[in-house]
C-alpha cells in the first residue's frame, strides 16, 4: 500500500497540472495488467468482427445452386462456436486484470488523500470545508475510476472496432467504404443530438428529485418543531406541492424520452435502410455477393455505434480529467505541517512564553493578535477572557501549533515552537474543544481513542475523576454503550465529561481547554467543575474561560481585547486594579 501511495503522490508532484500524464503515471506498476487486459479484450471481441464474415460465407454457401456449400456452412459454424465460447474465458481474464489495476489505483488514491489530509495544516482543512473534502475522497475518485475504464477499455474497444470494421470494408469494397465515410458521421451526430436532449431533461428531473429529497430530510429533522407549533398540515402541503412538481416534470421527461428515443431509433433505422438499399443495388450489379450485404449491414451498425459512443464519451472523459485535477488540489497542496529535521522532545514540562506575537489569517488584511506577551509558568492554570471575537481561540490554536505566529515567537520550555517536531509535543498535550467531538462508537472507544492498551482500573479511575462513573454504571451496556452519531444519546454535560475523561486518560503535561459556552444546570456545572479541577491539577492548563468558577480558580487571568492583552495577573490583583477585568466581571454578574 505504501508504494501505491508513493506512486500516486509522485504522479501529481511530477506532472502537476497535466491531467492525462498524471492519469497514466497513476498506473505505474500496473502497465502489464492493463496490457494483458487489453489483449484479452481484443480477443474477446473477435466474434464481433469475424461473425459478419462467417454469416456472409454461410449465406453465400446456402445460395449455391449445386448444393456444394454444406462443408463451408459447417466450417463457418464451428469457427463461430469456438469464437463465441472463447469469449467467456477471455472476458474473465480481461475483467480480472482490468479490475485489479483500476481498483488498486482507486484505493491508492483514497489512501493518499486520507494520508495527506492528516498532514495538511488545520487552517487549510477549514478553508477546504468538510463537504468538499468528502466529495474529493469519494466522488472524484469514483470519477477517476470511471475515466480509467473509459480510457483503457471503452476507447480501446471503440478504436479497435472502428479500425477492424473500416479496414475489412476498405479491403473488400472501396465503394462501400466511401459510402460509410459519408453517411456514418451524419447518422452518429443525429443520434448523439437526440441523446443529449434526453440527457438534459433527465438531469433537470434529477435536480428536482435531489432538491425534494433535501426537503424531505429537512422535514424529518423538523418534525419535533412542527409538532410543537402545530404546523403538521403546512409541512404536508409544502411537500405535497413539490411531489406534484415531480409528477409533472416526470411526465414531461417520460414523454420527451419516449419521443426522442423513438426518433433517434427511427433515424438510425433509416440510415440502415439506406445502407441496405445501397449494398443491395451493388449486389444486384454483381459488385458484391448477397452474403456481403449482411456483412456490411453489421459493420455499418458497428461503425455508427462506435462513432456515437466516442462522441458521448467526451464529456465523461472531461469530467474525469476535472476530477484528476480536483484531487490534485489536495495532493499538491504545500500547506502541510513540516516535521522533518525538527527537534523531537522526549518530555514536556509545560512552561510557555509568548513573546511579541502577532497573528494574521491568510488572505486577511489585518492582524488578529497584536504584540502579545504572556508568560505561563509550569503547572499554572491561565484563563483567557474577553469579548467574543477578541482572539482567544486564536491564541489556543497558536499554543497547539495549528497555526504559527506571523511575528514574534512562542517558547515551550525554552525552545521556539517553530523548531520543534510538534508531534512529540502533542504526545504530552490534551485538548478539550468547545464543542465536544465524539464519534459513533461506544463510550469506551470514545474515551480511549488512540490508546490501544488501557487497563480497566485506570479507566475506572478516570471515569470516577470525570464524574462519569455513576452515569455509566446505570447504563445497560456500561462502558460498551453505543452513544449514537456525534454522541447524540448523551446529554450535553455528559458529552463534556466524556471529553474531559478522554483528556485525563492521556495523563498529559499540558491541557488546552476551550470551555463550552452553553449554559448547563447548576448540578451539571458543578460536576464538570469537579472534573476540571482534577484534570488541571499539577499540569499547565490554558483555558478560554466563560464560567465564573473557572476564572476564580485560575492562577492567572489574561484579558484579551481586540487582539491585545490588556491585563494579566491573579484574580485578586485584577479585581483590585478595577480595570478591564473588573468591568467585564461586573458586566457578567
Ligand atoms: N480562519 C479564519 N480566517 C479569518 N479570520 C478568522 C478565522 N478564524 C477566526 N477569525 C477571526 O479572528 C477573530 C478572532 O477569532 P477567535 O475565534 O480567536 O475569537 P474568540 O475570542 O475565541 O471568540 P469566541 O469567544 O466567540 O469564540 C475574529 O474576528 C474572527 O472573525
Amino acid at each position: 500500500m505504501d508504494t501505491l501511495e508513493k506512486i500516486v503522490q509522485q504522479s501529481y508532484d511530477t506532472h502537476q497540472k497535466k491531467s492525462f500524464k498524471v492519469l497514466i503515471h497513476l498506473y505505474k506498476g500496473h502497465y502489464v495488467k492493463l496490457l494483458l487486459s487489453a489483449v484479452f479484450y481484443t480477443i474477446k471481441h473477435i466474434p464481433a468482427w469475424v461473425m459478419p464474415i462467417a454469416i456472409a460465407n454461410v449465406i453465400n454457401a446456402a445460395t449455391l445452386k449445386d448444393g456444394g456449400g454444406i462443408r463451408t456452412i459447417y466450417i463457418n459454424a464451428i469457427v463461430m462456436l469456438i469464437l463465441v465460447l472463447q469469449n467467456i474465458l477471455t472476458n474473465y481474464y480481461h475483467t480480472k486484470y482490468n479490475s485489479l489495476a483500476i481498483r488498486s489505483v482507486e484505493s491508492g488514491l483514497r489512501a493518499s488523500l486520507i494520508k495527506k489530509l492528516q498532514e495538511l495544516s488545520i487552517p487549510f482543512q477549514k478553508e477546504m470545508q468538510s463537504g468538499r473534502l468528502q466529495s474529493k475522497i469519494m466522488r472524484d475518485v469514483e470519477a477517476v475510476q470511471t475515466l480509467s475504464s473509459q480510457v483503457f477499455v471503452s476507447s480501446l474497444n471503440i478504436l479497435v472496432n472502428l479500425i477492424v470494421a473500416l479496414g475489412i470494408t476498405l479491403y473488400n469494397s472501396p465503394t462501400v467504404f466511401l459510402f460509410f465515410l459519408l453517411t456514418v458521421p451524419i447518422s452518429a451526430i443525429i443520434i448523439v443530438a437526440f441523446r443529449k436532449k434526453i440527457k438534459h431533461s433527465n438531469s433537470e428531473f434529477r435536480r428536482e428529485m435531489e432538491e425534494t429529497s433535501a426537503r424531505v430530510i429537512e422535514m424529518i429533522e423538523l418534525v419535533p418543531i412542527a409538532r410543537a407549533h402545530a404546523l403538521e398540515k403546512q409541512e404536508v402541503t409544502r411537500l405535497n406541492n413539490r411531489f406534484q412538481q415531480i409528477l409533472s416534470k416526470g411526465f414531461h421527461l417520460d414523454m420527451i424520452q419516449s419521443l426522442f428515443g423513438s426518433v433517434s431509433w427511427a433515424s438510425f433505422q433509416i440510415f440502415q435502410i439506406i445502407c441496405l438499399v445501397f449494398t443491395g443495388i451493388l449486389a444486384l450489379r454483381g459488385t458484391i455477393t448477397p452474403g456481403e450485404v449482411v456483412m456490411y449491414q453489421t459493420y455499418f451498425t458497428t461503425v455508427v455505434n462506435s462513432v456515437s459512443s466516442m462522441i458521448t464519451l467526451i464529456p465523461t472523459i472531461a469530467k474525469g480529467m476535472e476530477s484528476v485535477e480536483s484531487i490534485g488540489e489536495i495532493l499538491t497542496a504545500g500547506e502541510v505541517e513540516k516535521h522533518d529535521n525538527k527537534i523531537r522532545i522526549k518530555d514536556v514540562k509545560g512552561h510557555f512564553s509568548i513573546q511579541n506575537v502577532n497573528y494574521r489569517y491568510t488572505d486577511e488584511k489585518q492582524d488578529i493578535l497584536h504584540n502579545l506577551n504572556v508568560e505561563i509558568n509550569l503547572g499554572e492554570t491561565v484563563a483567557f477572557v474577553g469579548e467574543s471575537g477578541s482572539g482567544k481561540s486564536t491564541i489556543l490554536h497558536l499554543l497547539i501549533g495549528y497555526i504559527q505566529p506571523t511575528k514574534g515567537k512562542i517558547l515551550l520550555d525554552g525552545n521556539d515552537m517553530n523548531s520543534l517536531d510538534l508531534r512529540s509535543y502533542r504526545n504530552h498535550l490534551a485538548v478539550v474543544p468547545q464543542s465536544t467531538i465524539l464519534f459513533s462508537g461506544t463510550i469506551r472507544e470514545n474515551i480511549t481513542y488512540g490508546m490501544p492498551s488501557v487497563s480497566e482500573e485506570r479507566l475506572k479511575e478516570v471515569l470516577k475523576a470525570a464524574n462519569l462513573w455513576e452515569v455509566i454504571k446505570k447504563m445497560p451496556d456500561g462502558l460498551n454503550t453505543k452513544i449514537g452519531e456525534h454522541g447524540d444519546k448523551l446529554s450535553g454535560g455528559q458529552r463534556q465529561r466524556v471529553s474531559i475523561a478522554r483528556a485525563l486518560i492521556r495523563n498529559p503535561k499540558v491541557i488546552i481547554l476551550d470551555e463550552a459556552t452553553s449554559a448547563l444546570d447548576s448540578h451539571s456545572e458543578a460536576k464538570i467543575q469537579e472534573a476540571l479541577a482534577i484534570l488541571c491539577k499539577n499540569r499547565t492548563t490554558l483555558i478560554v474561560a466563560h464560567r465564573l468558577s473557572t476564572i476564580k480558580n485560575a492562577d492567572k487571568i489574561a484579558v484579551i481585547e481586540k487582539g491585545h492583552c490588556m491585563e494579566f495577573g491573579t484574580y485578586n490583583e485584577l479585581m483590585l486594579k478595577k480595570g478591564k477585568f473588573f468591568q467585564l466581571k461586573q458586566l457578567q454578574s
